[in-house]
């Protein structure tokens, strides 16, 4: 039996509106394969464990707020060890891969995903890939051990490097045939998993028991079906400073505003909690809410208002892809893209900054000061904080477990709470954004005070489409990638 070129997702369907989105398994296109019992129940640190092994039959709910009579909705397969798995121990040869930005925590990934096979299952073999996708082809591989990556959660970036472009699927998986790699960690955003899947859909089509797994890194949020990204808590917490800088200045001068920039290409979740939990911010500008800044309503007149009433200062957060259309209608737009075809945003600090000082030297109208600070790289190459530290480490023993079990072509996840495996399909095909309809959204707009720039025919139209996404079974507003600013 020939197979296919490409997989179908498995769904399974169950009593009362149950489905179970499912993950590609090595018992799909490979048949008669042995299986070994788990190390792990000889495993003195897990003797404790009362349930040394998940259900096979154990999955996770997508959506937990529930009525009486709604169907039971889409779930997914549960992280955890296996009881039988895949691999003896001396045949793995396992590789790690980091791929697009930086964000804090890569390296806690990179270790305890060797230390978990090292000291779960035995492994000994794992090669690290450097400089992202292009590494497996045109790079030597290192030898990771638990002496070489014992101390490197304490430090920000990746100990691989990593890399935008260089995408060859075939070359990629011909390295992995080559080199006798059988199981691929691929950590990454949502162009790395699109990767991934490609690779995943390669080494199907060529019949090998290679595990291909994502761990979604992403300081943006912006990954679909998690709760949030590892590296993301740590990004806000740093981003705290610069607004903790921006507010010292703007309080210690005459009628200053403080503007910082933060990272967000098309999601501004960092901007969003940044703001929430500083409750220095007077202002934030996200993608997901237009706003615009001449005449009644707008951001202008809010600033006048804010310094007259405020004592002379306020603080501004702006997200890097906020009022991408508004800069492309006042400048001279060049479409740039980067070498994995991300299209390059123009400044909108730096912008907005010229802007309203502008505005306000025009005719005399008010004198200002306006300091500007950029922390976008710096808050995302420091180590991870202490929680996201224990979410790294959960992460990649859920991603180790679910390759030992053999299963492919997944992403592991916190859904709701719960470590799952996600097929790839259901994090690539769209993007978590904010629901500015949403009572989070509302929340910020009620602790500053600003404008919501908003027509309230927009916010039907925004609330009828939110409506029909939350009856599908969404928790989040996830937006089509099909609809995203255009690349
Ligand atoms: N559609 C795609 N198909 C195959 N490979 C892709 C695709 N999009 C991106 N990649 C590859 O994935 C890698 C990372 O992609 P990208 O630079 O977009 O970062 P990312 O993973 O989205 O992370 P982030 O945006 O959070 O920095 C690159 O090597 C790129 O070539
Ligand atoms: O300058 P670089 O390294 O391409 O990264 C910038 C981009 O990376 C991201 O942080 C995503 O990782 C975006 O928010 C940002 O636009
Ligand atoms: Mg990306």
């Amino acid at each position: 039996m020939g197979i296919s070129a490409n997989s179908e997702p498995k769904i399974i369907s169950g009593d009362f509106g149950y489905v179970l989105e499912d993950v590609p398994h090595f018992t799909d296109y490979i048949p008669d394969l042995p299986t070994y019992p788990n190390p792990l129940q000889d495993n003195p640190s897990y003797s404790v464990v009362k349930q040394y092994f998940v259900n096979v039959d154990d999955t996770v709910a997508q959506k937990i707020v529930v009525q009486k009579d709604s169907p039971r909705g889409t779930h997914f397969r549960r992280a955890g060890p296996r009881q039988k798995v895949y691999f003896e121990p001396d045949d793995v040869h396992a590789c790690i891969v980091t791929c697009g930005g930086l964000c804090p925590g890569l390296n806690t990934v990179i270790r305890e995903i060797v230390c978990g096979l090292y000291y779960m299952y035995g492994v000994h073999r794992v090669s690290g890939i450097e400089g992202g996708y292009r590494g497996f082809y045109s790079k030597n591989t290192i030898p990771l051990t638990p002496k070489v990556v014992n101390d490197i959660h304490k430090r920000g970036g990746t100990i691989l490097g990593t890399s935008r472009g260089g995408h060859d699927t075939s070359k990629i998986v011909d390295c992995i045939q080559d080199r006798g790699i059988n199981q691929v960690y691929i950590l990454g955003g949502d162009g790395t998993q699109k990767g991934a899947s490609m690779i995943f859909e390669e080494i199907r089509r060529r019949g090998l028991k290679v595990a291909v797994a994502g761990i979604p890194k992403t300081i943006d949020n912006d990954i679909p079906v998690i709760d949030k990204s590892f590296g993301f808590d740590t990004a806000v917490e740093e981003a705290q400073r610069a607004i903790n800088a921006a507010h010292v200045e703007a309080e210690s001068f005459e009628n200053c505003i403080g503007v910082v920039k933060l990272m967000g290409r098309y999601s501004g979740f960092i901007a969003m909690y940044a703001t929430l939990a500083s409750r220095d911010v007077d202002c934030c500008l996200i993608p997901e809410s237009p706003f615009y800044l001449e005449g009644a309503g707008g951001l202008f007149e809010y600033i006048e208002r804010r310094l007259k009433e405020n004592g002379g200062h306020m603080v501004i957060v702006i997200a890097e892809g906020a009022g991408q259309e508004l800069l492309a209608e006042s400048m001279l737009t060049v479409n740039h893209q980067d070498a994995s075809g991300n299209k390059l945003l123009q400044d909108s600090g730096l912008w907005l900054s010229q802007k309203i000082k502008d505005h306000f030297s025009k005719q005399n109208k008010m004198a200002i000061n306006l300091k500007y600070i950029d922390p976008t790289y710096m808050i995302r190459a420091i180590p991870s904080n202490a929680s996201d530290n224990v979410y790294c480490t959960l992460l990649a023993h859920s991603v180790i477990h679910g390759a030992m079990a053999g299963y492919t072509g997944f992403t592991v996840g916190s859904v709701n709470g719960r470590h799952a495996y996600i097929p790839f399909h259901r994090v690539i095909e769209r993007q978590n954004k904010i629901c500015i309809t949403d009572r989070m959204w509302a929340r910020l707009l009620s602790s500053t005070n600003q404008p919501s720039f908003l027509d309230p025919k927009d916010v039907a139209e925004t609330k009828e489409e939110t409506v029909a996404q939350l009856v599908n079974g969404e928790n989040h507003l996830d937006v089509p990638a099909t609809v995203r600013p255009k690349d």
